[in-house]
């Protein structure tokens, strides 16, 4: 909806009323068509403001609305006819203008923004593009260059910047419609033509050519595969180069693409995921709406590894106090210098002044007596993290919640070390952890609803998505990575290279394949796990390790490799070669094809062509199994949590919705025959047997992904 009201005698002023952000939505276009309709018939209306109830401008399209048939008023005409108004229209931007709620703006003939107001076309990361005229009228108003940043990368402005680009013509700290209802006041009859952007011939650039060529690459090379910022630079050229209504036609092109391609679909999804796990449950029925969070001023880290440094510096910039705990003098000395270097950087990308003051250091545990939360961030190694939680029970005050930041250790029993198991949590970062998104926050048997409402929060104030998930080994992420990792080394003993498993996996969308983000995470670390489960152990009698384990194949090639001192980056040489410790361009290494061809020989694998195809499907399809395994179980409460967890944790191409989402798009009957094919060829491996609940999806016929909770509701109470 959209109301007319009339302001001094002479103004007429829109408000957009759809909360929460007053996205345009099919009675909101035809509001505004009405209104400004009825503001052109009035004689008595000499300009126009338009403004957003509760003080939010537009969010843009109604991207539910993007799922069905769209009713209601295009969007373009509206915004021509608005452009085209013979009476001033002023926009009065406070909270956001967003997508098609900039396009609206920039049709307007001027625009006065709030000091906090943001603006921008995010329309990319929903796998569109600004085709409500925006690719086509940013660029005439503030330049290719300018444009094509923010269209290719949908970031948001600050007003500040959006002033200094040309975006807004003025910038108040002042009720911003007041201000725009006088400022309207003030230009009504005056001349348009100067003030209609889609007239405006679009800056001359020294080398269009060449800058749009520049462009294309750097896009295709962040891309991952995705369209739409290839198809954004595609339109922004339009602009550049054809005349207003043709950049039009080309702008419609593309968009009609983009929004018929999955892409749009699984970014969309992805959109509504990373809200939709914010409303977590517990399989005890508890869940976000009914449980009050504890408060949390004062916070603790324990451990100032890089995991510790990073929680600490993502914590002080989320303007918690933290007590920084570590034993050893010399680290301590070394973290406070990393953790001070961090937050420099950090402070000067975000243009403020550095918060070191909220930080106490420390190399005993007596000044965490009196947090509210603590984060034990030590070395992997339970009897360690055990004796943390003994002394941290023993050192603080009643209540305090305890959090560990294990990445799959067990919680339960962690949790039976202290007095207060009700109060222990896992916090699972990913590293870097002032950078990374991601927050899986693990619940124990008996972790209370307050502990994981509490971490929730916690993170959402750290600027995280955080999921919640149950607890076993690896949690959500890291179990659904074993079965995956393990395809990648079975592919490596039947025949593939290091390079052609990591290949067919980047060209899907990964940023790393899993042999080159082991190398970078260090392939000792999961070394070091399968020597702790009895796995990389030699046979007392063969001397070998064996590759049957517990009656399923297992394959000790990473095993193999780290006994040769090759962990990876660190040491320069892992599944590829660097040139030097610590180098970071991985380099295909003669030796390992050598290793590779002994080490066939020696177990009598005759090695055979593998072709990307299967890659994709053993390792992609082997993780997804898993994931129906994990929603089968409860552990993780439905698709979107494990999405977004891939997504934001594990460089799942978003563009590709997640591993669940992208199941669903392949088709759950496909999955399950390509599973069973090769748990025939490969017997030894369970984690290729499709899982009940995937076999029951599809015995009743695949329903699409928002219907799966149902399933699994009646399959877990049937168990
Ligand atoms: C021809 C095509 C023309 C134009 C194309 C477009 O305009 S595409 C849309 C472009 N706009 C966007 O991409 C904005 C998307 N929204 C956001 O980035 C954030 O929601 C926003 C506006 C910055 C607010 O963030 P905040 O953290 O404050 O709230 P939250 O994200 O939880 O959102 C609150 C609820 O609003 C829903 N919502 C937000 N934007 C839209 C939208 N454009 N359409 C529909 N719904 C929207 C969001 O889902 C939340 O609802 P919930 O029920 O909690 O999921």
């Amino acid at each position: 909806m959209a109301q007319f009201s009339r302001v001094s005698g002479s103004v007429g002023l829109i408000t957009l009323q759809n909360p929460p952000v007053n996205a345009l939505s099919a009675a909101v276009r035809q509001g505004i068509v009405d209104t400004v309709n009825k503001a052109l018939q009035e004689p008595e209306v000499k300009s126009v403001v338009i403004c957003g109830q509760n003080k939010v401008f537009c969010g843009g399209a109604d991207i539910k609305s993007f799922r069905g048939v769209m009713t209601g008023p295009p969007l373009i005409p509206m915004i021509h006819a608005i452009e085209a108004s013979t009476k001033p229209v002023v926009a009065a931007i406070e909270g956001i203008a967003l997508g098609g709620g900039l396009e609206l703006a920039l049709a307007c003939h001027y625009r006065i923004s709030h000091t906090k107001a943001r603006l921008g076309l995010p329309e990319v990361t929903l796998g569109l593009l600004p085709a409500a005229a925006g690719s086509q009228r940013l660029p005439r108003l503030i330049g290719i260059t300018a444009a094509l940043d923010l269209i290719t990368t949908g970031r948001h402005v600050t007003a500040a910047e959006a002033l200094q680009l040309g975006i807004v013509d003025h910038v108040t700290d002042q009720n911003t419609v007041d201000v725009a209802l006088k400022f309207a006041s003030s230009v009504a009859g005056k001349p348009l033509d100067a003030r209609r952007i889609s007239l405006y011939p679009c800056p001359p650039s020294d080398d269009t050519d060449a800058l749009f060529e520049e462009a294309m690459q750097r896009v295709r090379r962040s891309a991952r595969g995705a369209i739409a910022p290839v198809a954004c630079v595609q339109a922004v050229r339009a602009a550049a180069t054809l005349p207003y209504a043709q950049g039009l036609e080309r702008e419609k092109e593309l968009m009609a693409t983009l929004f018929t391609s999955g892409q749009a679909r699984a970014l969309q999804y992805s959109f509504f995921a990373q809200r939709a796990v914010g409303r977590w449950s517990m399989p005890s029925g508890a869940q976000w709406d009914t449980v009050e969070p504890l408060p949390v001023q004062k916070t603790a880290v324990i451990g100032l590894g890089t995991m510790g440094r990073g929680i600490v510096v993502a914590l002080t910039q989320a303007g918690f106090s933290v007590v920084a705990v570590e034993t050893h003098e010399k680290q301590l000395t070394q973290a406070k210098q990393a953790i001070e270097e961090m937050l420099i950087r950090g402070a000067k990308r975000r243009g403020v002044t550095p918060e070191h003051d909220t930080i106490t250091y420390s190399h005993s545990m007596e000044p965490v007596a009196n947090v509210d939360l603590v984060i034990e961030a030590v070395f992997e190694d339970m009897v360690l993290k055990e004796k943390v939680f003994q002394q941290l029970s023993a050192v603080c005050k009643p209540g305090t919640l305890l959090c560990t930041n294990t990445s799959g250790l067990d919680i339960d029993h962690l949790a039976s070390k202290t007095p207060n198991p009700e109060l222990v949590v896992g916090m699972h970062f990913f590293a870097p952890a002032h950078v990374m998104k991601l927050l899986e926050v693990v619940y124990g048997r008996q972790s209370s609803p307050r502990a994981v409402a509490t971490a929730m929060q916690l993170g959402k104030k750290m600027g995280k998505v955080s999921v919640a998930v149950g607890n076993c080994l690896g949690f959500v992420g890291n179990r659904m990575l074993k079965p995956y990792m393990n395809q990648a080394f079975f592919l490596l003993e039947e025949g593939a290279s290091p390079e052609l498993v990591d290949q067919a996996l980047e060209e899907f969308g990964f940023i790393m394949g899993p042999f080159r983000m082991s190398d970078l995470s260090g392939i000792d670390v999961g070394w070091r796990i399968r020597k702790e489960e009895g796995l990389a152990v030699p046979d007392q009698r063969t001397g070998q390790i064996p590759r049957m384990q517990k009656g399923c194949r297992y394959s000790p090639v990473g095993d193999l490799i780290c006994e040769q001192g090759r962990f990876g980056q660190k040491t320069g040489q892992g599944w590829y070669r660097y040139d030097k410790p610590g180098g970071r361009v991985a380099r295909p290494d003669p030796w390992m094809q050598t290793f590779l061809n002994q080490y066939r020989a020696t177990h009598g694998l005759v090695p055979r062509r593998i072709d990307p195809k299967e890659v994709l499907e053993r390792c992609l399809y082997a993780l997804i199994n898993e994931g129906f395994q994990t929603l089968e179980e409860g552990i993780a409460a439905a698709p979107e949590d494990i999405d977004v967890i891939y997504v934001f944790g594990y460089s799942w191409p978003q563009h590709r919705g997640g591993p669940m989402f992208y199941a669903d798009m392949v088709g759950l009957e496909k999955i399950m025959d390509r599973l069973e094919h090769y748990h025939q060829a490969h017997p030894d491996v369970p984690s290729l047997q499709p899982c009940n609940l995937l076999r029951k999806l599809v015995a009743i016929g695949s329903p699409p992904i928002h219907k799966w909770s149902q399933v699994m509701k009646t399959l877990r109470s049937q168990l």
